[in-house]
């Protein structure tokens, strides 16, 4: 477990992997912590360098007062990645994790040198869906929001199996500041015109049962980058690397071969 006091905040990351090897970088959704990948990434090839982190107000990172700013978040990864020294990384973001991503690579080029955009859009949402989750987490916590998330976080199959508590445990323990902050964050991003401008290898995510970020969002947005691919996991809700991670490692490890970021 480590932590890096980036002054406004401190946030909890780990590293996985080589620590000499190509760095890939991930960043997860709202109301999730970096356990989000343990599954995938002991699917994933040798000599990589894995870095995952906790965002403001998640997991064990700290929780500075709501609402947070789709620029603060960007600026925390921008930090976190200066300070760990990782230039040329794959940025494999999840939903607000993919809209960091986004925004990262039109501020940072020189830190990231491939995207995976998963399960997430240029934008999510209306300012209006958002605002009722903030207000409906303010007067009841996140417990009040946690049945309709579930449903849309994982296909039927996956809500029938037990893991489906732990999961939800990981969703009503995150602090209630920092879930309303991101999602204010999340109202206020729409990515549309800077992510069309982005030239870079970029690979597309979907979960074919995803109810917050369905697969037509998202290759929308995949198309808005030239030469993009597009990938969908099939049977899978919001989190495929959670319902599915030997596909998702599947697909990623292809994408990181064909970038050249491992051999072989
Ligand atoms: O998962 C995210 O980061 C935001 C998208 C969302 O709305 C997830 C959910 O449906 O709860």
């Amino acid at each position: 477990m480590q932590i890096a006091d980036l002054g406004d905040v401190q946030l909890h990351y780990r590293i996985d992997g080589d620590p000499d090897g190509a760095p890939v970088v991930f960043a997860n959704s709202l109301g999730t912590d970096l356990r989000l990948w343990d599954a995938v990434l002991p699917l994933l090839p040798a000599g990589l360098k894995l870095i995952r982190y906790d965002k403001r107000g998640h997991g064990l990172s700290s929780q500075p007062p709501a609402p947070y700013s789709m620029g603060a978040l960007v600026r925390d990864a921008e930090a976190l990645l200066d300070r760990l020294e990782i230039r040329d990384c794959v940025f494999v973001g999840l939903s607000i994790g993919g809209m960091i991503a986004q925004g990262l690579a039109v501020k940072r080029m020189d830190q990231i040198r491939a995207l995976v955009l998963s399960n997430t859009a240029a934008k999510i949402g209306t300012p209006e869906m958002w605002n009722e989750r903030i207000e409906a987490v303010r007067a009841g916590g996140i417990e009040a929001l946690a049945d309709s998330i579930m449903e849309r976080w994982f296909s039927k199959d996956f809500r029938a199996t037990p893991e489906l508590a732990l999961w939800r445990n990981m969703l009503v323990r995150q602090p209630a500041d920092g879930y309303a902050g991101c999602s204010a964050a999340i109202s206020g991003t729409d990515f549309y015109t800077p992510t069309s401008g982005l030239r870079l290898p970029t690979l597309g995510i979907a979960g074919s049962e995803d109810g917050s970020t369905p697969p037509d969002l998202v290759r929308e947005t995949v198309d808005l980058i030239p030469g993009s691919r597009f990938e969908l996991i099939r049977k899978a809700g919001h989190l495929p690397c959670v319902e599915k991670p030997a596909e998702y490692a599947a697909v990623l490890t292809q994408f990181l071969r064909d970038v050249g970021h491992v051999r072989g």
